[in-house]
């Protein structure tokens, strides 16, 4: 098999008695899409912070692209290439599509919160033609200047994915993209997704199931911060513990 991009080692994260992260071991190989999936409270948001570096695992290590960057910073971690997607939106839903990526782009080299840095950042033509090139990337081009809380949902996620472009990831965690968008919204989205995973791999955490069985190479489930299994969609639906841990209130998966 292909060396993984992003190996995740025997991670464990405690809240209080809480395991949420319960020795986890999962890898993401070139040009595939693996999504994570589990109930409500598995851990799966928990795991993603911990690769991303917004929460600090208590052991284990996070090795991406050859190198260990379970110490690293979320800002480091996004400048060697580890694209990141919210659960909840972080754009500015009254900057315009063009600013938001801009904004985004200097989020991530660690220079947001610098007082007007903004101003000039707009006028910063290398800045702009990275972001008018992440737009055409994601479809959004003719949207540049429009206001971003005019975009519909499923606009919105594309240019959360155009933001994280900015920065050429080699990887893409996605924490519920599809979380909010209606049954059409998902179906492009899940096109779109189907596309992105040539640019970069996706870890995909995802409720919507119709999306996971679609695009998924592998799929891994978490119950009660531990991976009960990993396998292809076929053999996570026919797995009698997926079955009984997850996917058992639903007879026809
Ligand atoms: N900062 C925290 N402090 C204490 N407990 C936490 C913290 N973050 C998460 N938890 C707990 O850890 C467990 C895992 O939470 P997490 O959000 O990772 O689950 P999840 O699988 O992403 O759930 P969902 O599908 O609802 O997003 C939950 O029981 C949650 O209450």
């Amino acid at each position: 098999m292909t060396d993984p991009i992003l190996d995740v080692r025997n991670v464990s994260k405690s809240f209080g008695a809480l395991k949420a992260s319960d020795n986890i071991s999962l890898t993401l190989v070139p040009g595939e899409i693996h999504a994570l999936i589990g109930p409500n409270g598995a851990g799966k948001s928990t795991l993603i912070k911990q690769i991303a570096g917004g929460l600090k695992a208590d052991s284990g290590e996070v090795w991406f692209d050859g190198e260990e960057i379970t110490h690293k910073t979320t800002v480091a971690r996004a400048r060697l290439g580890l694209g990141r997607t919210f659960q909840v939106s972080s754009l500015a839903m009254d900057y315009t599509v063009a600013q938001n990526v801009v904004l985004g782009a200097l989020g991530h080299r660690g220079k947001i919160g610098l007082k007007g840095f903004f101003r000039p950042a707009m006028k910063d033509k290398a800045l702009l033609e990275v972001a008018h090139d992440a737009l055409a990337q994601v479809g959004l081009e003719e949207f540049a200047n429009t206001i971003t809380s005019e975009l519909s949902h499923g606009q919105r996620r594309q240019l959360e994915v155009a933001v994280a472009l900015t920065l050429s990831p080699k990887v893409f965690l996605m924490d519920e993209p599809m979380a909010g968008l209606g049954a059409e919204g998902s179906q492009r989205l899940t096109g779109f997704l189907d596309q992105l995973r040539h640019k970069a791999p996706i870890l995909l955490v995802e409720h919507d199931m119709d999306a996971v069985f679609s695009l998924a190479d592998r799929i891994s489930v978490l119950v009660y911060g531990e991976i009960v299994a990993t396998g292809t969609v076929d053999e996570i639906r026919s797995n009698p513990i997926v079955r009984s841990a997850y996917l058992g209130e639903e007879d026809e998966v």
